[in-house]
């Protein structure tokens, strides 16, 4: 399933974020999109997820323009879709419980009757997705425990897993270390390049270049409200082609 922004303008109201941006995520791909604060890279994650309707231009999935239908099959492309944003935002309830939420939501009536049977009968650390998930970050031992007592990095773990749950197609990442030590972070990008493995197409929006280069197979470089670069990690790292991304790339822009 490819998520495809294309020629896509988007506009605060008279502030210009994006002119003609495009950018695609293919299955089994992570790309990471890396640009100065405040360049548009969270904009840019909020229309791939379909929270918010470029200006002009088009998103598609597989093809279909997804803001030319109605909004019913707009949801179903929306429900195929993961999002995990900088800071974790966790209920007061337990692990599993948090971990679950999301495949809750996107689940049909009969599948939460099965589950809510399936926990009275003892199943209760949730569905095998759930543990799956919580496995994939380190924190199947902790399912039980509540929430509110995690240190942050594990809640965004949490948080991490939360979107894995229900197997998304796509997996939107936006900063999601960066108030993570180093430990925490080598897990979470360990559990990006599992996703990866899997099939799941990633975007991660980030600060860091040097995660870039370890996570990503391709690279966006936004600059002056455009993609000014896109290409395999290596090659926009070692052979950009723009001047502008070596400049970024050695901190030699400043804006
Ligand atoms: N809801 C909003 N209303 C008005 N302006 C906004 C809104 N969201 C973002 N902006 C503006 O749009 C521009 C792009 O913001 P965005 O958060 O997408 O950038 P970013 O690259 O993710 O920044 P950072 O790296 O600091 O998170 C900024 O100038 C920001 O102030």
């Amino acid at each position: 399933m490819t998520l495809r922004a294309t020629d896509v303008y988007h506009a605060y109201d008279d502030e210009t974020v994006f002119e003609e941006v495009s950018l695609s995520v293919s299955p089994g791909e992570v790309v990471a999109i890396i640009g100065p604060s405040g360049v548009g890279k969270s904009t840019l994650l909020r229309l791939l997820a379909l929270f918010d309707a470029p200006d002009d231009g088009s998103i598609e999935y597989d093809g279909t323009d997804v803001w030319a239908v109605g909004d019913r099959e707009r949801l179903e492309y929306r429900r195929r879709i993961g999002m995990v944003f900088q800071e974790a935002s966790l209920f007061d309830a337990s692990v599993v419980r948090n971990a679950e939420y999301g495949l809750r939501v996107r689940q049909s009536w009969t599948d939460r009757i099965r589950h809510e049977l399936a926990s009275l009968v003892g199943a209760e650390n949730g569905t095998i997705e759930v543990v799956d998930a919580l496995d994939a970050v380190g924190l199947a031992d902790k399912a039980d425990q509540d929430a509110s007592s995690l240190s942050g990095g594990e809640a965004q773990r949490v948080a991490f897993a939360r979107a894995l749950a229900y197997e998304p197609d796509v997996l939107l990442l936006d900063e999601p270390t960066s108030d993570l030590d180093p430990r925490n972070t080598a897990v979470l990008e360990e559990a990006i390049g599992n996703a990866r493995d899997r099939g799941i197409g990633v975007a991660i929006a980030t600060h860091d270049m040097h995660q870039a280069e370890r996570v990503a197979d391709r690279v966006a470089v936004l600059l002056e409200n455009e993609v000014i670069e896109v290409g395999p990690t290596e090659t926009v790292f070692e052979e950009p082609t723009d001047d502008r991304t070596q400049q970024f790339i050695d901190g030699e822009l400043i804006y």
